[in-house]
């Protein structure tokens, strides 16, 4: 697989950020919006957005199912902020309706870092992600509040956050460990799938999307 064909589900949120963060990490971006257009990828993008929209239009577009099942059988998905939100089994601050694709074995936490106005940006040390800390954005973003055992942690933040905005630092990352003090978890990979709090691709640095496609070609 010289050049993985990535989608990036187009039914809301930044899709045309995400296209060009994996054209720039070596992937051809296909948007998707039919579930016909499922067979043509190697892998597949759930941006940001409002989770509970996304959820509700992938039931209008018929994708809620075959992409559920796309990915219990191996798809490689990436999924940032609301992306993290649907690709959990769990979540927490869901409306009473709100259903995930699920697949990943964590607990998110929906708008854990605050409300729109505690948006902001900074940066991550990300496992897998060499040559430094990665610019990141975390607009109403959530964080994963339990990961089962299978689920690798990729980044943390630095402080836990409870009240307030964290500031995930640049040192913050996987020698966080887990114990009372160790920030946030904002970065994590099961298996093919990978999932951040943040948005990498708002800041134009494609490392995340590069990892993801590292994993596709796996
Ligand atoms: N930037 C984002 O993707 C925000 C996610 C949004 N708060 C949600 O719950 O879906």
């Amino acid at each position: 697989m010289v050049k993985p064909v990535i989608g990036v589900l187009a039914l809301q949120g930044d899709v045309r950020e995400h296209v060009a963060a994996l054209e720039v990490a070596g992937a051809r971006a296909i948007t998707v919006r039919r579930p016909t257009e499922l067979a043509a990828i190697d892998g597949l993008v759930l941006p940001g957005g409002e989770s509970t929209t996304i959820d509700k239009l992938l039931r209008i577009f018929e994708l809620f199912d075959p992409l559920r099942a796309a990915i219990a059988a191996g798809l490689p998905v990436y999924g940032s902020c609301a992306g993290m939100i649907l690709l959990a089994d769990r979540v927490l601050g869901a409306t009473h309706d709100q259903q995930t694709l699920g697949g990943l074995d964590v607990t998110v936490r929906r708008n854990a870092f605050g409300r729109q106005v505690d948006s902001f940006e900074s940066s991550v040390e990300m496992a897998g992600v060499p040559g430094g800390p990665v610019p990141a954005a975390f607009i109403r973003a959530p964080w994963v509040e339990e990961a089962g055992p299978g689920v690798q942690v990729l980044a943390r933040t630095r402080h836990r956050g409870a009240s307030g905005p964290a500031v995930p630092a640049p040192d913050a990352g996987p020698a966080a460990g887990a114990g009372e003090d160790a920030g946030r978890i904002v970065a994590v990979r099961q298996g093919t799938l990978l999932a951040t709090s943040f948005h990498p691709e708002i800041t134009g640095d494609a490392r995340v999307h590069e990892l993801f496609v590292a994993i596709v070609k796996e």
